[in-house]
């Protein structure tokens, strides 16, 4: 059913209460219409006026020069202290202003010791009005901007200081930027709230008039009549000011921009790629607790291309940042080749740096997020542009591009000030997958020609099989293996790091007796049926032992059942039902249940004539078997050690990357 919104009772509502704050504006106008003595010739009226102006915005700039740095502080500051200083500047709201006034006789009135210091001259005096003024409306700046620096994500800033920017810029050119539009809105009401007020200012500055001080002073002696100009003063000051306080000069130029932007882009775009740059090997000992999770992860690269891989939650986005700087020193130590960075900023170490979530700087159109860097090369920006297939975007804001297209302004921002490592957070998630492959691709040829030096977090294996020599796996804030790839996929250091690494097939068996394994029994009491055992390697651990082995989906082949010959004639042929037949067309892959009621992965890229229910055989060449003591998931020890590849000494190496041969 389509939506009315004129039938949604929240409409009338709202619409009631339009009406009602429009009623008596409304019936003011029909009665200035009317003729009759309005009181503009009033003398007294015009200074008034200037006066309520003039003081009301120094009032609003005073406000601005110590409330933002004060609603920022807040905003950022957590604590006892920063809750009291917060409530308490917001006082002057829940305070009558009459009593406000009152409370700030005691400070600068005529007889405190200011007032003495200033003979008098903080009362009755412009000097009082803006005093007056500024306590009353100042929270209200403070509460706008406050909550608009609450929106910000702190992030961007982070971002920002990866590009190069020191914290002075980072604050004017990302935090303000974003925040300004509620800074905006807490001006003009502080601006408002000042020329409007009158309790605490009748009591500290009855003179010179203010326009609400002269206004109640006409009523009081005159009547109504001649508070017609005022009100009618009043009306049209408030009425002008948020007609301007509309007007955006940035959307008014947005167009032009738009159009600066895509010319400024495709002259870039016929520049030139990067230039090789020295490979950077990272190394860092780092240990440090972040909101009650401690990170320990220490390993010294020995390739300029590494992969950071593990579960949600594990520390990798964690890692990334230490390397990057955002920790800060106390992280622990890192180094880039020699040159120990620990102390030094992150807007000193050149890098690239892509965050999760493709983050964006907002109102920032394509071209002006790739040239933000302060070292941006406008030529390599426009070459990227190009080669992410950009071009074309260049005047568009980040509100107008897809989550992949978001992703590949990132990934050409980071790029396009040449830097000397790129840091990588999931770089590809929200990519389809011709995009994806095409990207890799394009950095794999970056690795390799230009020498380009990264780390990669992430949670897909085949991704850092890709894009990495060097393989991290981490979980729970702790590195559980780290070598050079081969070895990685090889030999996982425990089942657990098997599993992170997207091996599948971690089947629970005994070892039965040297060389065979007995996967568990049917745990359903009534079966007679033993459990399976399966030839494989198990080192010299004792019958008894209690392992998870594995073995490549590939490197299973499956068979139908031969006619009148026992399949446990046939050597390392097990019986099998299928469970599920997946066909993408050049690959089958396939769920069969092994007699111990365990599943079974098998993927070929062969015509299998089998449907789900068909019994059949598999088989599991005992040298691509690989099997671990089943208890210790959070081994840590060195890589390999606890891998037991059956056969050969190089029958682990078949494991390889989860998904691909090569
Ligand atoms: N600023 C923070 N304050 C408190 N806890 C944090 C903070 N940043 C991260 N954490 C916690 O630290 C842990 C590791 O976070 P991290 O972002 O490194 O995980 P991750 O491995 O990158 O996960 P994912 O793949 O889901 O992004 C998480 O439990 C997270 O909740």
């Amino acid at each position: 059913m389509k939506y009315r919104a004129s039938r949604s009772p929240l409409t009338w509502l709202g619409g009631l209460l339009a009406l009602y704050l429009a009623v008596p504006l409304i019936a003011f106008l029909i009665r200035l219409a009317q003729p009759g003595d309005r009181g503009f010739d009033t003398p007294g009226l015009w200074p008034a006026l200037w006066t309520s102006i003039e003081s009301a915005t120094i009032a609003t700039a005073l406000v601005c020069l110590f409330g933002i740095p004060m609603a920022r502080w807040l905003a950022r500051s957590r604590g006892p202290v920063a809750r009291a200083v917060g409530g308490l500047v917001l006082l002057p709201i829940a305070l009558p202003p009459v009593m406000s006034g009152l409370v700030l006789i005691y400070l600068v009135g005529p007889y405190s010791r200011l007032g003495e210091l200033f003979n008098g001259g903080l009362t009755e005096s412009v000097a009082g009005v803006v005093i007056a003024q500024t306590f009353v409306a100042g929270p209200f700046l403070i509460i706008a901007a406050r909550t608009a620096f609450q929106g910000v994500d702190p992030a961007l800033e982070d971002l920002a200081a990866s590009l190069g920017h020191r914290p002075a810029a980072r604050f004017w050119l990302v935090t303000m930027r974003i925040a300004a539009p509620g800074i905006r809105a807490g001006l003009l009401l502080t601006w408002l709230r000042a020329i409007g007020e009158y309790g605490a200012t009748v009591l500290l500055a009855y003179h010179p008039y203010t326009l609400p001080v002269f206004t109640y002073v006409q009523f009081s002696s005159t009547g109504i009549p001649t508070t017609q100009a005022p009100t009618a003063l009043a009306l049209g000051v408030a009425i002008v000011v948020l007609i301007v306080a509309e007007i955006r000069l940035p959307r008014l130029l947005a167009g032009r921009g738009g159009r600066v932007d895509a010319t400024a882009a495709a002259t870039g775009a016929s520049g030139s790629g990067p230039q090789p740059v020295e490979p950077v090997r990272v190394s860092m000992n780092l240990d440090v607790v972040v909101g009650g999770f401690r990170l320990v992860v220490a390993h010294e690269a020995a390739s300029h291309r590494i992969a950071i891989l593990g579960p949600s939650g594990a520390g990798k986005s964690m890692t990334l940042r230490a390397i990057a700087g955002f920790l800060g020193p106390d992280a622990g130590e890192v180094r880039f080749n020699s040159d120990v960075m620990t102390r030094v900023t992150v807007e000193a170490r050149h890098l690239g740096y892509v965050p999760q979530g493709h983050t964006l700087f907002p109102g920032r159109s394509v071209w002006q997020q790739v040239v933000f860097a302060t070292d941006a090369d406008p030529s390599l920006a426009g070459w990227w542009l190009r080669t992410l297939r950009l071009d074309g975007l260049a005047g568009r804001l980040p509100g107008q591009l897809s989550g992949g297209q978001k992703q590949r302004v990132a990934l050409a921002r980071a790029l396009a000030r040449a830097p000397r490592l790129l840091l990588l957070d999931e770089p590809f998630s929200a990519l389809d997958a011709p995009v994806r492959e095409e990207l890799r691709r394009e950095l794999r040829r970056l690795q390799r020609e230009a020498g380009l030096s990264t780390v990669l977090v992430t949670h897909d294996p085949e991704e850092a099989a890709l894009l990495a020599d060097e393989i991290l796996v981490v979980a729970d804030g702790r590195l559980l293996q780290a070598g050079p790839r081969a070895e990685v996929f090889a030999r996982p250091a425990s089942p657990q790091v098997a599993r992170l690494l997207g091996i599948p097939n971690l089947i629970p068996a005994t070892v039965a007796a040297p060389g065979l394994l007995a996967l568990d029994a049917p745990t359903d009491a009534a079966s007679e049926a033993p459990g399976l055992r399966i030839a494989a390697g198990t080192g010299s651990l004792p019958a008894g032992t209690a392992v998870l082995w594995t073995v490549r989906p590939d490197h299973v082949t499956i068979a139908p059942l031969a006619a009148g010959r026992p399949w446990d004639e046939i050597a390392d042929h097990y019986p099998c039902v299928v469970d599920d037949v997946a066909d993408i067309g050049t690959l089958t892959t396939l769920t069969v249940r092994l007699p111990g009621d365990q599943e079974l992965r098998v993927r070929t890229t062969d015509q299998v004539a089998v449907a789900p229910g068909d019994a059949c055989l598999v088989r599991l060449p005992p040298a691509d078997i690989t099997a671990w003591p089943a208890a210790p998931d959070s081994a840590t020890g060195p890589a390999g050690s606890l891998a037991l590849a059956a056969g050969t000494e190089g029958a682990g190496a078949s494991l390889g990357p989860p998904t691909r041969r090569s």
